[in-house]
């Protein structure tokens, strides 16, 4: 835990409880979540590129105005991955800082297109994802899951090829697990993407896409209705909708919450305004994540540590956040148990001293 990560309202012992505590990260993007000292690496390794090779530099690089800026840099982080040797340091790295928060299971959103259409082969780049995977597994006891998403504003032939890279036998990766939907909100209607997602769910894959990040709860129905969302990414302006809020709860579709991402990206004004208690209270299966831990100055502990505060959680409340994640997790049932159970464990450990 690095002191600018470190909540001086939350109290220090429930940011060592959360340090410690078993946990499941299902809303995390793989570029987004590259460190400064990797963003520099692939910047050093690249120097025609944009991106500053100081790590201090890099926290005014990360700095956004709006969702659209963000973007820019984040598209501009993804030209530094250029090869397939990129790719799997990449991953391998972002299983390191997940294993170093006690992450023992996450769901990674990889966006396969950007690095196939910038000249990667997929098959090397299938086989670097996977390779970075079972390394984590073996090494650091962190079992990882992809979701492939469409970058939406690229338009219908991402959508291509996202729902070909991750339906063809021949190329899909083996820790495929779902499908998903990211990029810009404004100007990209969910119900376009329908057909491509039902091709993924007929393969076998769930559904998560993003929704309601950057517009308003319509686009979360739209999300149930036309993508069959089983999760919601963000689903922050469902806020907004009694109706909508009854429907996630009675459905138990969670929210996978990334409260420092809406602060950082600008869709919600300050975290004291942020609605994650308007969904619990609701009754709304709230789920804690990153997003893009490091261009948002955050990382997972510390959005529990965010959520304790709002929620007024102990650390009983925060072992229940943990086990939501886990439950709402695609992992097979003996891995939820193991990971449950060993949350129990922690937590009656930690009480008990
Ligand atoms: O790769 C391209 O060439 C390309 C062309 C046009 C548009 C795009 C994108 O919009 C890529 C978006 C990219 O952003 C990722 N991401 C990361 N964090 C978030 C988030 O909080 N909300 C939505 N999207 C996010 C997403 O996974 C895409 O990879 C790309
Ligand atoms: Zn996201």
């Amino acid at each position: 835990m690095t002191d600018r990560l470190v909540d001086a309202r939350v109290p220090r012992d429930l940011h060592t409880f959360i340090a410690g505590l078993p946990k499941a990260e299902l809303h995390v993007h793989h570029v987004g979540s590259a460190s400064p000292r990797i963003v520099a690496e692939l910047a050093a390794r690249h120097p025609d590129s944009k991106v500053p090779t100081d790590p201090e530099a890099l926290v005014d690089y990360f700095t956004f105005t709006d969702f659209a800026h963000f973007i820019d840099v984040y598209l501009s982080v993804v030209d530094l991955i250029r090869t397939p040797e990129d790719v799997r340091l990449l991953t391998y790295e972002v299983a390191r800082d997940l294993a170093r928060q006690q992450v023992r299971y996450a769901e990674v959103t990889i966006t396969p297109f950007s690095s196939t259409r910038r000249g990667i082969d997929e098959s090397a780049f299938m086989a670097a994802i996977e390779d970075a995977r079972k390394a984590a597994e073996a090494e650091f006891g962190t079992v990882l899951r992809w979701c492939f998403d469409i970058p939406g504003e690229a338009g219908l032939e991402a959508a291509e090829e996202t729902v070909r890279l991750a339906t063809d036998d021949r190329v899909r990766p083996e820790g495929l697990v779902s499908f998903g939907l990211g990029g810009p909100e404004i100007g990209v209607p969910r119900p376009q993407f329908k057909p491509y997602f039902d091709r993924a769910i007929a393969a076998g894959l769930h559904s998560v896409p993003h929704a309601g990040e950057t517009t308003g709860p319509e686009t979360v129905w739209d999300a149930l209705t036309h993508l069959r969302a089983e999760r919601i990414g963000h689903g922050t302006s469902s806020a907004q909708d009694p109706k909508l809020l009854a429907h996630l709860a009675e459905h138990r579709i969670p929210l996978e919450v990334c409260p420092t991402s809406n602060i950082a990206t600008r869709a919600v004004r300050t975290i004291d305004e942020h609605p994650i208690k308007e969904f619990a209270k609701a009754g709304v299966i709230v789920t804690i994540n990153s997003d893009d831990p490091p261009m948002f100055g955050t990382d997972l502990n510390n959005e529990y540590a965010v959520a304790a505060r709002l929620l007024d959680l102990d650390e009983r409340g925060l072992a229940d956040l943990a086990k939501n994640a886990v439950d709402a997790s695609f992992l097979d049932e003996p891995g939820r148990a193991r990971i449950a159970a060993e949350i129990d464990t922690y937590t009656a450990g930690r009480l008990a001293t």
